[in-house]
């Protein structure tokens, strides 16, 4: 996260670190959980690992320095990857890891709510991005967990922004027009997380943008409520 500050325990109960553990154990990505079971993440976060058991989801965690060899963490059983899928700028960049087994939710680790596809037009006016993700381009993974508030913005606008690119309604945009803050790399797969009439949403799912932060090259997210359909029949 770009312009961002810490986040406190607790704050974003459902935003989990997915890590990849080879020869070496890493961060490689944020998801969202939304149900005892299931984890929203982005496809691009599974490009070459699509083997379950390379995976390791944390959740509860606020600093990535946090997580030890005991630190209790679930294994994945099952990664469903959107079959329109074929990279983030193209879209349908959403898939779900199911767990191993049941999650016992804490004050710690809850569940976001979907937006269904009846608030699809709803308009979000109290939006965060949150991640472990670079703070600028050239970075590294942050160890405390990120948070920014970022204004959606109009499909036409993001259009605008990205004249090399095909903005379709399947995307949501996220940005200020003068940059300075933004989701970043490491932080894909994580929440665009908007409170609305006092409940939580993950109204997007960080996928892609030109660079991070930069001016009038607003971040670009996967459009959960388009996709409600879908996630109800993969995780029933
Ligand atoms: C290609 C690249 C890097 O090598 C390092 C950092 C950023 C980039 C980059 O161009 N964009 C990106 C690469 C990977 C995930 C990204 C997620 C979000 C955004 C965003 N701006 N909302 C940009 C991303």
């Amino acid at each position: 996260v770009v312009g961002g500050t810490v986040s406190s325990l607790g704050e974003w109960p459902w935003q989990v670190s997915l890590q990849v553990k080879s020869s070496t154990q890493k961060h490689f990505c944020g998801g969202s959980i939304i149900s005892n079971q299931w984890i929203l993440t982005a496809a691009h976060c599974i490009d070459n690992l699509e083997i379950p058991n390379l995976w390791r989801v944390y959740a509860g965690i606020l600093k990535l320095s946090e997580i030890k060899e005991d630190t209790p963490f679930f294994r994945v059983q099952e990664i469903v990857i959107h079959p329109q899928y074929v990279i983030a700028e193209t879209g349908y960049d959403i898939a779900l890891m199911k767990l191993d087994r049941s999650m016992n939710f804490t004050d710690l680790q809850w569940p976001v709510c979907l937006p269904s596809k009846e608030e699809r037009n709803t308009v979000y006016t109290n939006c965060w991005v949150t991640g472990w993700g670079y703070t600028k381009e050239q970075d590294d993974v942050q160890d405390t967990l990120q948070k920014v508030k970022i204004p959606v913005i109009s499909t036409e606008e993001c259009q605008t922004r990205y004249q090399q690119h095909m903005i379709n309604d399947k995307m949501i945009c996220a940005g200020y027009r003068e940059g300075g803050k933004d989701a970043c790399k490491g932080d894909s797969g994580g929440p665009l997380s908007c409170k609305h009439e006092e409940i939580w949403y993950v109204v997007g799912i960080i996928s892609w943008g030109e660079g991070c932060a930069r001016p009038e090259q607003p971040g670009v997210y996967t459009k959960v409520a388009e996709y409600a359909d879908w996630i109800i029949e993969k995780t029933a």
